[in-house]
């Protein structure tokens, strides 16, 4: 949908901003740009909407030249929403949210229905529908630019820095509502950021600028991690890069085991017949209590108060190898908890099995990939 075709920004006093920057923005799917300060982010962004012109080269929406369509007409197919929000401080959020469909001559009751829908869609409870917006926490404040950036269905959404301001508690919550949105409404959105962690969560595809504003490298996230381009990618994407490429592999092939998961209250019998050194106690439903050493459990009466903690269970095929394998590191014992999604004990799984899965689902992307490409399994996105 979105072209940028070997554009330069050369500002007035000389920097140049972008140098001959070539990029196909995929439709319908989150697009980042990240890099550090001074990179020519923003400007890139600005020049899609037209808030800056290029110097050279040619930015084409859906084929065309986006010089050729007025710049009022190119800016209301395209919602932008920026740091700290950028809202109108005199008027209220339903007026905030309802600026562009009232521009559009929508009446009245029609642009206050469209603002109380949005505030349901990105998370606003609407009882905040009347207030200014220096009543709102700074989240809700980000909510409200993106309701404001969504009101009148633009298929394209601008969006610079948008939860840059916030802690990171709540900028986490902005990231899951952001990618929930984008599930339902299939926006084409570019988003700047200067925070690799969230380039990676939210991108479909993610271009790494480096200063100059000339392109490090472009892929989508898991092949950055696997594969950077060179020395300035490796380092910007900074330490861990094995293990947070472990979030794009599914846990689905681990196979539980069970022997060693019994109910509180087991005979005597049934304790004895296993193995296994520790043992997964649950309750009568099947969900976790805790682990206990299999010596201690004499007779089969468990005392709950003695079990060590079961630490956080992940569910196979669900959540992806980096959290089983951080559900192993985290456990006592050093086996992970698998539960279905109702939170029953489906088995438990040694940090050995998950090494092992690791090991073959880099066989696998390897050999699926060929040489030089990402495999397709390692683009998908794991919910974990
Ligand atoms: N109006 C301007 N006139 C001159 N130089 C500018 C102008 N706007 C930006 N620049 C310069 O262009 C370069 C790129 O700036 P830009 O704001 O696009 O970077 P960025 O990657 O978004 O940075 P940050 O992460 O700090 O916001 C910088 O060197 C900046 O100083």
């Amino acid at each position: 949908m979105i072209r940028i075709d070997s554009v330069t920004k050369r500002y007035p006093d000389g920097t140049v901003a972008v140098d001959r920057l070539s990029l196909d923005i995929p439709d319908r799917s989150i697009t980042v740009l990240v890099g550090p300060s001074g990179c020519g982010k923003t400007t890139t962004l600005r020049m899609i909407n037209r808030m800056v012109e290029p110097t050279e080269g040619t930015i084409l929406i859906d084929g065309e030249d986006s010089r050729r369509q007025p710049v009022t007409t190119l800016r209301r197919s395209m919602g932008y929403v920026i740091q700290n929000a950028g809202l109108f401080q005199h008027r209220t959020i339903a007026d905030n949210i309802a600026t562009v469909p009232r521009l559009l001559g929508w009446g009245k009751q029609r642009a206050r229905d469209r603002a109380a829908e949005l505030m349901e869609r990105v998370g606003l409870d609407p009882s905040l529908a009347g207030r200014y917006p220096y009543q709102l926490s700074g989240g809700q404040q980000q909510r409200v630019g993106v309701a404001r950036a969504l009101a009148a269905d633009p298929p394209v959404l601008l969006m610079d820095e948008p939860f840059s301001a916030v802690d990171p508690v709540v900028r986490k919550g902005l990231q899951d509502e952001l990618l929930r949105i984008q599930d339902e409404l299939g926006k084409t959105i570019v988003f700047v950021t200067h925070d690799i962690d969230e380039a990676i969560k939210l991108g479909t595809m993610v271009a790494v600028l480096r200063e100059g504003g000339r392109l490090a490298q472009y892929a989508p996230p898991a092949e950055l991690l696997s594969r950077p381009a060179d020395g300035f990618v490796e380092d910007f994407l900074g330490a861990d890069r094995g293990i947070r490429r472990l979030s794009f592999f599914p846990s689905a092939a681990l196979e539980p085991a069970t022997d060693a998961v019994i109910p509180a209250g087991a005979t005597a019998e049934r304790i004895a017949a296993t193995a296994a050194p520790h043992l997964l106690v649950t309750d009568a439903e099947g969900r976790p209590l805790g682990w206990a050493a299999r010596e201690e459990l004499t007779g089969g009466d468990v005392g709950t108060d003695r079990l060590l903690p079961y630490g956080r269970p992940f569910v196979p095929g669900v959540d992806s190898l980096r959290t089983a394998l951080d559900s192993a590191v985290l456990s006592p014992t050093g086996w992970a908890v698998a539960v279905d999604g109702d939170g029953r004990v489906t088995g438990v799984v040694s940090q050995q099995t998950i090494g092992e899965a690791i090991r073959a689902a880099h066989t696998a992307a390897h050999t699926a990939g060929g040489a030089g490409t990402a495999g397709r399994a390692e683009d998908e996105k794991v919910a974990g």
